[in-house]
């Protein structure tokens, strides 16, 4: 198969005080989420004035990435859409068709499998050629990085720098803590083709950096940002919750590692560098958060060598990672059911 561009697809967030609640009203919609805890994230934007930092971290990261192709004679045009904001991915297919675009790859800005990470945004590249109709480009999706070193290698060295900033002499009482985004339990049993690879992919992340940065650390995994109604389970524990069980265990100080994510949007800087450092200055533990891999030249070299892996995928498979979790590369049709959609 030959590709003739790349298509970064990402979540999206507002820019503007105005663009948070038209936002959040795209992310919840037909999703159940109750409007105390809408009112509370619409809270959480407005606190950095409106503005996500998701964007521009987005802006970001296509920049070094047309620097990366261009430095390695890779000739193929990068474009980028969203699910929830501008630019919207429908805008984007319609751009790329004007252009001539045939056939592209998309790089999602999500490491892991499962509805929200995974199949939620094939189906929003299905909804965007849709609407653009019957000359839309094909668009692949490229496959899940969890394990790839481009990802584990950044995420380990941030462990490694935010552990050195913490008191050696309680090196003995610090615990490696990562988070990744909580789902609801019914969406975790049923991500990937036999269930629970949500979970096992991020424990293998987690296993793979904590080996590489601070092997003498006991670690856990643990969740942020649980949204839905109360009655629904979602994965637990919390990251808040759990922290608290950690001081009350002697732990002294704590290294927190959002391994779910690529980049530090607002998820990372309210809920981690806000809530959880205000949990754990109350509990009096020392709190360090380490960093994700945003612009990282290593992860931006994976982007590249995903994509060239898709060029030639006769020369570079099996492809490179670090576990021993199976590489999934496309999607069986019943994997990662959508949750119902609720009024
Ligand atoms: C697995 C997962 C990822 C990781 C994979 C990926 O990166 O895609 C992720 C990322 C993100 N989630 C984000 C923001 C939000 N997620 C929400 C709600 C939800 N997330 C869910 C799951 C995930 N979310 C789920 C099951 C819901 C319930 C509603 C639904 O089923 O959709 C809500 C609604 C309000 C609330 O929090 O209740 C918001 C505002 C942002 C943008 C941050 C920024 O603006 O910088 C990012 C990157
Ligand atoms: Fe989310």
């Amino acid at each position: 198969m030959s590709y003739e561009a790349v298509v970064l697809v990402s979540f999206g967030g507002p820019e503007r005080p105005e663009d948070v609640l038209p936002f959040l009203a795209n992310v919840t919609r037909g999703r159940g989420v109750p409007p105390e805890r809408l009112a509370e994230v619409a809270e959480h934007y407005q606190h950095f004035g409106g503005v996500s930092p998701i964007n521009q971290q987005n802006r970001d990261l296509l920049a070094a990435l047309g620097a990366d192709f261009a430095a390695n004679g890779l000739d193929l045009p990068i474009y980028w859409g969203n699910r929830n904001w501008h630019p919207m991915l429908a805008d984007t297919v319609g751009r790329m068709r004007d252009d001539g675009v045939r056939s592209a790859l998309a790089f999602v800005t999500s490491a892991y499998g499962g509805y929200s990470s995974c199949r939620q945004y094939q189906e929003d590249i299905a909804a965007a050629r849709a609407a653009v109709g019957a000359d839309a480009p094909v668009i692949d999706k490229i496959r899940q990085f969890w394990d790839h070193p481009g990802f584990v290698e950044p995420h380990a060295d941030a462990v490694r720098h935010a552990a050195a900033t913490l008191d050696p002499a309680r090196r003995s009482t610090t615990r490696l803590v990562f988070t990744a985004h909580s789902i609801p339990t019914s969406m975790a049993a049923t991500a990937g083709p036999t269930g629970g690879r949500y979970e096992a992919q991020l424990r293998e992340t987690a296993r793979l950096v904590a080996a590489a940065a601070a092997p003498d650390l006991p670690y856990d995994l643990v969740w942020q940002s649980r949204s839905g109604p109360p009655q629904v389970p979602w994965l637990e524990p919390d990251v808040n919750d759990h922290l608290t069980a950690l001081a009350a265990d002697g732990v002294t100080s704590v290294v927190v590692s959002p391994i779910g994510f690529v980049s530090d949007h607002l998820e990372v800087v309210w809920d981690l560098d806000n809530e959880a450092a205000d949990t754990a200055k109350r509990l009096g533990l020392d709190f360090v958060r380490a960093g994700t891999p945003g612009t990282d030249p290593r992860f931006v070299s994976m982007i590249r060598e995903l994509v060239t892996e898709r060029l030639n995928p006769a020369d570079t498979r099996p492809q490179p990672g670090l576990g021993s979790l199976p590489v999934w590369d496309t999607c069986p049709a019943d994997c990662c059911p959508p949750p119902r959609r609720r009024p």
